[in-house]
């Protein structure tokens, strides 16, 4: 039976979901080698930021399809080694905004108000009403660095909170900044205006250590940062010390350059105006029922063949997409698988030409597709839509997408796959008809009109009598049964084309004989 393993808590409703189609073993707490020991049982893995999965858990993971994170951060996923292994990674990009940033928003108004810290000494026995006098967020300029989903939800709020919001984000449009009625400035100046800054930007090797000693020193003293994000955004030791210094006015963190915090980290020192919590960011249970049902919900649908709506290693390819372009998905890897075998392998160059009412489709999806068709003949089963492109680009196949509205040939338009190899040049085409039945309208530019089916034979020979008798004979006499034929060709007694349709392979002894047919040119079994 499939099996699922879930080694993070996660919310019963997403284990009831993966009931459904696997047995579900929930082992959290396992240690690195306990799970490269284990890994290889399973098909699918659903995890939350407290597993590790490094590329040697990958390595060991000769039966996984699927890593389900609960949640939207993946840096604790080795994507690069998931996909070229083929392995989909998805993720719950939505699922936990809201708690994400309500907690980024509690950070900043328990800050403001000495929230933890009068506890505690109201607790101790004290009644301290001098020490803990605070400020209010009303009028007050809020920096918002990372204006995505997080980020926009706790801009939202702040205005409703009457602050004024400023943010840095270098991707987002001066169009959704005024939507959202926020002004946008460039970094440093948005660290030297604001009275709060909140971060909600992922780490990369570009926003790692973004917010260090100088840029702390450029902050006004009475100003607080505040990081729901990602831990090492921050550095640490330069935060404990503009604290304890008086540099800014306080601090509140949820993650850290490394998790769990380490016992002797700097920031544990700081006793006042720094508010630590531990990753809590989406620990609501709302946001965790959320992520449960969304990650496995699509736990589910890839270990039952079917697309997953937020695959972060399929660009492009959501379930959506994947539903409305069904057919032309298909039609691309039935072209691609035709021509690699009618190319014999080692194509350097294939373009991908999206003709008439194709080019108002998607082109990268149609891509993967037709790359997927193209090395599956060599690579089999191990080749789907998550390593195709990788695949590709290391077996050094250039692609060039065109796309070319002003072509008429069919209503539904049509898709044109062209190869470059050792071996020559050859191109075909195809198209979706109204039914949703596939054709092949081309072969090497020679007219056909043709239903892709399992078995076929082309041939390139002289258009004259007595080829396509010989061809019957031939087959006939081997037991091979033709289902239907064509021939395709530009003038009379030129070059031609034939495609035949067979209810059997070809078997290899034959293909020889065939060769040998005086005016056949070339002969390519072909198997869809
Ligand atoms: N604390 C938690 O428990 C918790 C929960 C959920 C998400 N998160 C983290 O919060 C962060 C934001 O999540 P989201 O869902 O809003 O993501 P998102 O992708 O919707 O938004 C991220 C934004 O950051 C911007 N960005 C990228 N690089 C930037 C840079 N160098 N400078 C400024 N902006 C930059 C992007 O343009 C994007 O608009 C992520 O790091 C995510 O992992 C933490
Ligand atoms: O990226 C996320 O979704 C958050 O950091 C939440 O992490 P968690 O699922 O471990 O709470």
């Amino acid at each position: 039976m499939t099996k699922v393993l879930v080694s993070d808590p996660i919310d019963q409703a997403g284990i009831d979901i993966l009931s459904q189609v696997a047995q579900v073993d929930v082992r959290t707490g396992l240690s690195p080698e306990q799970l490269v020991a284990c890994i290889g049982e399973y098909e699918g893995l659903m995890i939350r930021s407290g597993t590790q999965v490094t590329a040697d858990v990958i390595e060991a993971a000769s039966h996984l399809r699927i890593i389900g994170r609960a949640g939207v951060g993946v840096d604790n996923v080795d994507v690069p080694a998931a996909t070229r292994r083929g392995v989909i990674v998805v993720n719950s990009p939505e699922g936990n905004t809201i708690a994400a940033a309500e907690h980024a928003l509690a950070l900043m108004l328990s800050l403001s108000r000495h929230v933890p810290h009068a506890h505690a000494s109201t607790m101790a026995g004290g009644w301290d009403r001098k020490t803990y006098v605070g400020n209010e967020l009303y009028k007050k300029t809020l920096g918002v660095v990372g204006l995505g989903k997080i980020g926009s939800h706790v801009a939202r709020v702040a205005r409703a909170l009457g602050m004024d919001v400023a943010a840095y984000d270098p991707f987002i449009s001066a169009e959704r900044a005024q939507m959202l009625q926020v002004r946008l400035l460039p970094l440093p100046q948005l660290f030297a205006e604001a009275d709060y800054v909140s971060l909600h930007l992922p780490r990369t090797p570009d926003t790692e250590n973004l917010v260090n000693a100088a840029l702390l020193a450029t902050m006004k003293p009475t100003a607080r940062l505040v990081n729901c994000a990602r831990g090492g955004i921050i550095d640490e030791q330069a935060l404990a010390d503009a604290v304890e210094n008086r540099v800014i006015a306080g601090a509140a963190l949820d993650v850290y350059a490394k998790e769990p915090l380490a016992a002797d980290s700097p920031l544990r020192l700081v006793k006042e105006r720094l508010i630590l919590t531990p990753h809590l960011g989406a620990s609501t249970e709302e946001a965790q029922e959320n992520v449960a049902i969304d990650v496995a919900e699509q736990i589910r649908d890839v270990l039952l063949g079917l697309p997953a709506r937020s695959a972060v290693n399929i660009p492009g390819l959501t379930a959506e997409v994947m539903e409305l372009l069904k057919p032309h998905l298909q039609l691309a890897e039935t072209l691609g698988l035709l021509l690699s075998q009618l190319a014999g392998g080692q194509i350097s160059e294939l373009e991908v030409r999206l003709q008439g009412e194709f080019a108002s489709h998607p082109a990268q999806p149609l891509v993967v597709a037709a790359l997927k068709g193209i090395l599956s003949a060599a690579l089999g089963d191990s080749i789907n839509y998550v390593n195709a492109t990788l695949e590709a680009k290391e077996r050094g196949i250039h692609v060039l997408e065109v796309k070319d509205d002003a072509s008429r040939d069919f209503a539904g338009g049509s898709l044109q796959l062209s190869s470059r190899s050792p071996r020559g040049n050859h191109s075909v085409t195809g198209a979706v008809f109204t039914d949703g039945e596939l054709r092949i309208t081309t072969i090497d530019e020679f007219p056909v009109n043709v239903t892709p089916s399992r078995h076929m034979l082309f041939t390139r020979h002289r258009d004259m009598p007595g080829i396509i008798g010989q061809l019957g004979s031939l087959l006939g006499e081997h037991n091979v049964n033709i289902a239907s034929m064509q021939v395709g060709r530009r003038i009379v007694r030129g070059d031609a084309v034939m495609v035949l349709s067979l209810d059997d392979p070809i078997p290899p002894s034959l293909l020889a004989v065939i060769h040998g047919i005086n005016g056949i040119q070339a002969a390519h079994p072909v198997t869809l």
